[in-house]
Formats: structure tokens, C-alpha cells, sequence
């Protein structure tokens, strides 16, 4: 199979779809790769890196999108990027469809196969290609946080941890599921006072499990999050519905009882975002200010720590980019329904039924697309 991985070039996107060693394992096992050129720069692999591990380096990402079997990339495809998919064609990256409807229409008219990373699922029932990029951007969570909290940032010149005789910040955590756990061990670390908030019960249970006493946690509801963002320094929103928009948990009104200068970071905004002042932010220009309230909702927070984020999302997906290059997509798919459930857009249909719920698509399953 010929293998396509063009340059993102989503703003300030330094990630790649294939690192060197990902690209030397499909040579080995007779595929071609096409890179284009400069398209590891961003983590510090250069095209002599590439065309060592056996890739081929292109000019354009034209030729990437013309010749290839199936491209792999990181960030959902750009407009530009959309008009170039065809039919026959597989595209294998993060989508996030349910909250992108001028996505969605591009990529039903194109007619390609998309198989999105963050619906893909495991046994344990956990989301394995999204789980090692929830985990940086959980990581990252406190951290850009805590420089908007800054006077500088425009935040009211809090330390995250406080010092001996002032108090830390108060840190809300909604979503106790992967990112949140990372954003709280991080927090924690930094010093602050961490609340984490679900609506799982034995999420929290696993937060306490983890981090004991050091951790407050407050099960989901309207009354509790109002009560809670009030008093906040810094809440930041990590919920998720596998593939659908996330739900808009803080609403404006809770955002306007906060304190000036305090800070929401909505993870989930790759997802739409559970605030419901949230707009996606970008690298460049990552926050804005709502009612006082810093706001922060970069949808590619591991964007900015592209090499230690490219080589954990190569780690997760190249079993399955292997899969796909080596049995061609349908057969891979027929024969492991996880990577089934990765298929979203087919020829012009929409097989992920949250996506189609929540765009008003007619729902096509992917187990009638491929006869199963
Ligand atoms: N902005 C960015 O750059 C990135 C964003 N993400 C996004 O972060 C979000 C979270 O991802 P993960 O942590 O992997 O998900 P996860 O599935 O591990 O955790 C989500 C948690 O939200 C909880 N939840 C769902 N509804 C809730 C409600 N009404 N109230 C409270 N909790 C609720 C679930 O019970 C679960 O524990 C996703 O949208 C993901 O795409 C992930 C990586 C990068
Ligand atoms: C998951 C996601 O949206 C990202 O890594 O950018
Ligand atoms: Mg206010």
C-alpha cells in the first residue's frame, strides 16, 4: 500500500502523523511511505531522518493527497486539505465531526473512507488513540492554566501553589476521566487545592484510590458545578460522550459569578467544549476574556509539545496503521471491532451514530457497510 503523510498545517500544529521509526516498521512490511517535505520538523526529525527509515519525501502535500492510498495525519483535515480526499481513499487522523458540521458536509461530498483516532476503542472500554494525547493535554491543563492566572496572562497574579501563610489556588477538575486524572496529578504537584467533579461515582472513587485525601471530589450536577465555579481560581473541563458534542455544563451564568481574573480551560473543546462561553482558541492567540474570566480552549493543546506528543500518538496507533496498511481497511475493520468503531464517514455516509444523531445524518452502521 501506498502510505501518504502530509505537513499539518493546522495553526501552530507541529505534531506528524508518522515518526521515522513508524514509517521504517510499514517499509518492513512492504508498504511505501510518502512524507512530505519538512513534515517532522516540528519534532526535531529532519527528511534525511525519514529517508533513512526508507520514506520517500514529496514536494507537496498535492502529490501526498493524489497518489496515496490511505494519509495519516494527526488534526482533523483543513479545508484545503478536505477538497483534495477522494473516493477509494483512507484517511486515518483525529476527526472530532460532532461539533464541525462544514467538516462532516466536506468529507460526506469527498466520498473517502475516514476513520477518526478518538472513537477507536479498547476491551477495558477506554479510547486508546485518544487516551496519550488526553493524557499531555491534561498534563498541559494546569500549566497554561497557571500562566493565565498570571497579571501577565491576564489573571487576577495567583500562584498555583501559594506560599507558607497564603493560600494555593482553588483548582475545579470537571471530568475525572483521562485528561482530568493527568490535570489533577499535575495540579496537585504544583500545590493547589484540587476539586474533581463526575458524574461516574467510581471515577472519583478511582481519584481517591490514586490520590487519597490530597483530592476533594463532588459528583455531577447543576448544583454542585454552580457552587463550585463560583469559588474557583481555576476550572478546568475535561468531559466526555465518546464522539458526540460535549454537554455545556457551566453555563454563562456561572461563568459571570466568577471572580475577575480567574481562569476556565476547557479541554474538551475539540469536542465543542462544556462551557458554554467557550469558542476554539488557537496556539497564536490561545485565550480571551468572558465577564472578567480568562478563558483558554486551544483543540490542540499537544499541538505545542509535538515531539514528546508525536512519538505517545505513534506508540498508539501504528498497530493499527500496520493493521490497516497490511490488510486493507475493510478486512482490518471486519476483523477487530474496535478499529470498526473508528469509522465515522464512508462513501458519502456517516457510520458513527453519535455524529449523525447530532448532525441529523441518516445513520449507517459500519458492520452493514462492510457485510458483517
Ligand atoms: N484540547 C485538546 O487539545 C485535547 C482535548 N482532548 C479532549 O478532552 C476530552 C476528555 O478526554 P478524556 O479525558 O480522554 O475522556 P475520558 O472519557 O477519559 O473522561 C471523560 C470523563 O467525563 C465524564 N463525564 C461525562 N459526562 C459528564 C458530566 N455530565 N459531568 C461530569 N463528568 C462527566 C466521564 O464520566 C469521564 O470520566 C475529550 O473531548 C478529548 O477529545 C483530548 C486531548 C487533547
Ligand atoms: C485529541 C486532539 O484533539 C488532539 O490531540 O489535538
Ligand atoms: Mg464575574
Amino acid at each position: 500500500m501506498l502510505i501518504g503523510c502530509p505537513k499539518e498545517i493546522k495553526d501552530s500544529e507541529d505534531r506528524v502523523g508518522l515518526v521515522p521509526s513508524s514509517v521504517q516498521e510499514l517499509v518492513a512490511s512492504g508498504h511505501e511511505v510518502m512524507m512530505e517535505t519538512n513534515a517532522g520538523q516540528g519534532i526535531g526529525c529532519s527528511d534525511n531522518d525519514y529517508l533513512a527509515a526508507g520514506a520517500t519525501i514529496v514536494e507537496t502535500a498535492d502529490e501526498i493527497f493524489a497518489k496515496a492510498d490511505m494519509v495519516v495525519k494527526v488534526k482533523e483535515p483543513q479545508a484545503v486539505e478536505r477538497a483534495k480526499l477522494r473516493k477509494g481513499q483512507v484517511l486515518f487522523t483525529y476527526l472530532h465531526l460532532a461539533p464541525d458540521a462544514p467538516q462532516t458536509e466536506d468529507l460526506v461530498k469527498s466520498e473517502a473512507t475516514c476513520i477518526a483516532y478518538e472513537t477507536v476503542t479498547s476491551d477495558s472500554g477506554a479510547l486508546p488513540l485518544l487516551f496519550p494525547m488526553s493524557e499531555v493535554a491534561g498534563r498541559l491543563a494546569p500549566q497554561v492554566g497557571a500562566q493565565a492566572l498570571e497579571n501577565n496572562g491576564g489573571g487576577m497574579g495567583i500562584l498555583l501553589g501559594g506560599v507558607p501563610g497564603v493560600d494555593p489556588a482553588e483548582v475545579v477538575i470537571i471530568g475525572a476521566g483521562v485528561s482530568g486524572t493527568n490535570a489533577a496529578r499535575i495540579a496537585l504537584g504544583m500545590g493547589a487545592s484540587v476539586t474533581m467533579v463526575d458524574r461516574n461515582v467510581d471515577a472519583l472513587r478511582a481519584a481517591v484510590d490514586r490520590f487519597g485525601t490530597a483530592v476533594k471530589t463532588v459528583y455531577s450536577n447543576k448544583g454542585n458545578i454552580a457552587r463550585l465555579v463560583e469559588k474557583a481560581d481555576m476550572v478546568i473541563g475535561t468531559v466526555l460522550i465518546p464522539g458526540a458534542a460535549a454537554p455545556k455544563l457551566v453555563t454563562k451564568e456561572m461563568i459571570a459569578s466568577m471572580r475577575d481574573g480567574s481562569v476556565i480551560v476547557d479541554v474538551a473543546i475539540d469536542q465543542g467544549g462544556c462551557f458554554e462561553t467557550s469558542k476554539a482558541t488557537t496556539h497564536s492567540n490561545p485565550t480571551y476574556v468572558v465577564d472578567g474570566v480568562v478563558h483558554y480552549c486551544v483543540a490542540n493543546m499537544p499541538g505545542c509539545v509535538a515531539r514528546t506528543s508525536a512519538f505517545a500518538l505513534n506508540n498508539a496507533t501504528l498497530p493499527f496503521t500496520l493493521a490497516l496498511a497490511n490488510k486493507g481497511w475493510q478486512q482490518a475493520l471486519k476483523d477487530d471491532a474496535h478499529l470498526r468503531n473508528g469509522l465515522n464517514v464512508h462513501e458519502g455516509k456517516v457510520t458513527y451514530k453519535a455524529v449523525a444523531d447530532d448532525l441529523g445524518y441518516d445513520y449507517v452502521s459500519s458492520e452493514s457497510i462492510l457485510g458483517l
